[in-house]
């Protein structure tokens, strides 16, 4: 496996990513495509997917930046510990750095760079999957638009090399004050697995600190957190104006997350409930809810189709939201939906092949609104937003 470096020249500006030319990485799919022919394409298989349902409006789609608009880097530890790496490994099985990626701002490009010296310095083994020996096996770097303040973790297979990391560590700090959180994730098994059950963390603050629009909202190591962060502002304003339409007086956030839809929706006088699986996402949106002043809120952990089904009809919302992963809300979940009849949906979607699915199993509902975000560009992925209102 030899070490890759490119560089982009002054030359290469014709080529919108000269990693992607040389067949380094080939993430971005359509990058070579103006980026309003990619919206077009991506506009096309969205109708094409709904075209057998009754849409009354589809709203322009809100666009991207071309570059610089991502704020998390997932960055495989490759090489030698004298010699690291942080990247991928090419589709021919080289190292590539992807330090230069300019899917990130320039300063989380920099802290890339140094952060290549950083586990140089530490010595600290990238690990060898052909192998199974070594220790580092991914560096994960976050980054918040309001502040530009960074949370850094590494993925390591034991706890040898944190003891590396710790004396490596108050020197960096001082370099970048702007790291606010690291911390050290144990994932002992021999997958492709990202990360593991174990979290260690090497400083104080054990949240990052991010917010969109006037909406304080928290990053925690593990839990879901929007990628682009200028479209996400713009998918939680948009569905906050939507919403605001109905005066609702009750809200269910289900799949909430940190809590981005449901906190954006909700005000003093409207009760809102979120559901979200994972724990630490919970503690999250709990602390937004209480930095924003909300009382009328109470966020769960809990499964949102187990919560749904226990819930009875008396008590519905007024308005749910939802927000699934890529596998959609399911068909018990759509059933429960149905069964609730709130006055409106607000359906927010990373797949439209599931989304159409789901919608298919939604009953009495008309489609008012669709929009496209293209939260995912250069990428065959994209957001969608859409509002379902009762029928009469
Ligand atoms: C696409 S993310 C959306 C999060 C949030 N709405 C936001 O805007 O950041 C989907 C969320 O669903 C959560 N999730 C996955 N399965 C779930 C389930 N069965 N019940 C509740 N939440 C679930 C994930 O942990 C993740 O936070
Ligand atoms: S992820 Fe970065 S390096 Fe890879 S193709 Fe996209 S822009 Fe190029």
């Amino acid at each position: 496996m030899s070490p890759v470096w490119v560089r982009i020249q002054p030359s290469d500006l014709a080529v919108k990513c000269a990693y992607f030319e040389s067949g380094l990485c080939l993430s971005c799919r359509h990058i070579r495509l103006p980026m309003a022919e990619q919206v077009a394409a991506k506009t096309r298989e969205l109708q094409a997917l709904l075209a057998n349902f009754a849409v009354q409006a589809y709203l322009p789609p809100v666009l991207s930046a071309e570059t610089a608009f991502r704020n998390k880097a997932k960055m495989v530890a490759l090489g030698a510990a004298h010699q690291p790496i942080l990247g991928l490994l090419s589709p021919s099985g080289e190292a590539v750095s992807l330090c230069d990626c300019s899917l990130y701002p320039d300063d989380m490009q920099r802290l890339l760079h140094r952060l290549e010296a950083f586990v140089r310095q530490a010595g600290l083994p990238p690990y060898q999957v052909s192998k199974a020996k070594g220790e580092l096996k991914f560096v994960l770097l976050t980054r918040s638009q309001a502040k530009g303040e960074y949370m850094l973790r590494f993925v390591l297979r034991s706890h040898q090399a944190i003891a590396r990391i710790e004396r490596e560590l108050p020197k960096l700090l001082a370099e970048y004050p702007q790291i606010k959180l690291v911390s050290v994730n144990i994932q002992p098994v021999h997958m492709a697995i990202l990360e593991g059950e174990e979290e260690i963390f090497l400083t104080r603050q054990t949240r990052l600190e991010e917010r969109f629009n006037d909406v304080p909202l928290y990053i925690r190591p593990k839990s879901f957190f929007q990628t682009n962060p200028q479209v996400a502002a713009q998918l939680y304003r948009t569905a906050r104006d939507w919403v605001a339409e109905f005066k609702p007086a009750s809200l269910w956030d289900l799949f909430c997350g940190v809590g981005g839809f449901g906190l954006h929706c909700a005000a003093k006088d409207i009760s809102l409930t979120g559901i979200e699986i994972e724990a630490e996402a919970i503690a999250c949106a709990k602390m937004s809810a209480a930095a924003m002043g909300l009382e009328k809120v109470s966020f769960s952990a809990l499964d949102s189709t187990d919560f749904a089904r226990g819930e009875s009809a008396a008590d519905k919302p007024d308005l749910i939201i939802v927000n699934p992963p890529r596998r959609g809300i399911g068909e018990a979940l759509c059933r429960s939906l149905s069964e609730f009849a709130p006055r409106a949906i607000l359906y927010s979607s990373c797949n439209p092949k599931t989304l159409a699915k789901d919608l298919a199993h939604i009953q009495g509902y008309a489609i008012t609104k669709v929009q496209l975000f293209d939260m995912f560009p250069h990428t065959d992925h994209f957001e969608v937003l859409l509002m379902l209102e009762r029928e009469a």
